[in-house]
């Protein structure tokens, strides 16, 4: 393992100034090169499943913006669609799937998993070939709990109503859904390192929305199966967590669930995020609409995270996703101000 991969330090615990930085959602469509791609591509599918493809959208804003990390090109519901669930995006309205009943989620299970999914596994070997070797990459899942919502309601939802519904409802089902998605996800994600990844994220994007007693079974627990399982075979790479929106229960989370790294939210206070770095790094937060903003809104978001985190473990990062209305022209302003950061 390189020497000179800086996030991989922050991610054992050590404070370096300025941090090492990079975006959710870096390539995507804020980027007229990414939009470009995306209209050769044909379907946002064929684009994931397109080594050529997502090698190219994968390295467009590494080429612009030179961030520290490149994360895989892909999208958390290739699992679902790799176990033969019906999965489709349409523009405008995000993705949609085929509701998932109880019955076929007992009978919920592919032998051509990793065949499916080898063209993602082939875009990492080639990204760790043609990627500076100081550029840490990225692989990623989606956590059981947030997959499982789009694949009971079929879409997205202000609230994920529907899966919580279901979880109450047939928590056998629920329970097995999430075990199938856990064994996948961890299975996926130790391919994704053979391949070359040097670091693992965990997306739980819906997290937010559970009770404490669910909190508890559909998020911290599957997560910690899937950092058990990977951990059991690649003990010494970093698994980073991003459980958007667990508020008070981020510091119990990263204990329980044993993740290395805390992705935390622009919600999340700087002063709890003080607390959080004392058990290792944390990955955020600015608010993206400060990015849309740009200006004052902006240099303020960047001068307070770095004010309040720099002197400890961070990984300079959104607090959610890059939007499609970004400007260049601000991305391009926030490096520069995380770079030319002086304490
Ligand atoms: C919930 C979720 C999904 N996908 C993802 C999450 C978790 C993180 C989060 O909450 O944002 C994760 C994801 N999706 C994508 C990546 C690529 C890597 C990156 O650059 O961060 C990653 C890490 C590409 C994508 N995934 C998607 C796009 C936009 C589609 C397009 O280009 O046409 C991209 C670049 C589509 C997608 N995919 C998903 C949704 C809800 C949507 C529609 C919303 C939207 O349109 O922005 C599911």
């Amino acid at each position: 393992m390189p020497q000179n991969r800086i996030m991989l330090d922050v991610l054992k615990g050590k404070a370096i100034f300025p941090p090492p930085l990079w975006m959710m959602r870096q390539a995507g469509r804020y980027l007229p090169e990414y939009r470009e791609t995306r209209r050769r591509a044909g379907s946002f599918l064929d684009l994931c499943y397109d080594p050529d493809l997502a090698v190219e959208v994968t390295l467009q804003p590494i080429e612009r913006f030179g961030f520290d990390a490149s994360i895989l090109f892909s999208d958390i519901l290739v699992v679902p669609h790799a176990l033969g669930r019906d999965v489709r995006f349409e523009e405008g309205r995000g993705p949609l799937l085929t509701p998932i009943s109880a019955a076929e989620i007992l009978a919920l299970e592919s032998d051509v998993f990793h065949v499916n999914l080898e063209p993602v596994y082939e875009t990492v070997r080639r990204l760790r070939a043609r990627l500076p070797d100081e550029t840490t990459l990225i692989g990623f899942c989606g956590a059981p709990w947030t997959v499982a919502t789009y694949m009971i309601a079929g879409h997205g939802t202000p609230d994920q109503a529907p899966a919580r519904l279901f979880a109450y409802r047939k928590p056998v089902a629920f329970k097995q859904l999430l075990k199938v998605l856990a064994d996948h996800s961890a299975a996926y994600l130790i391919r994704q390192i053979q391949a070359g990844a040097d670091v693992v994220q965990i997306f739980d994007s819906w997290s937010g929305v559970l009770d404490d007693a669910s909190f508890e079974q559909f998020c911290v627990e599957p997560v910690a199966e899937i950092v058990r399982q990977v951990r059991a075979v690649h003990p010494d790479v970093p698994v980073i967590g991003f459980p958007k929106g667990a508020g008070a229960r981020y510091q119990s989370y990263r204990e329980k669930t044993g993740v290395t790294g805390l992705g935390i939210d622009w919600t999340v206070p700087l002063s709890a995020a003080k607390d959080l770095q004392r058990s290792g790094a944390v990955q955020g937060n600015l608010d993206p609409l400060r990015l849309v903003a740009g200006g004052k809104a902006l240099s303020d978001g960047v001068e307070a995270i770095l004010k309040a985190l720099g002197d400890g473990p961070l990984i300079f990062n959104l607090g959610h996703g890059i939007t499609p209305e970004t400007p260049v022209a601000h991305v391009e302003a926030m490096v520069k101000l995380v770079r030319s950061a002086t304490r």
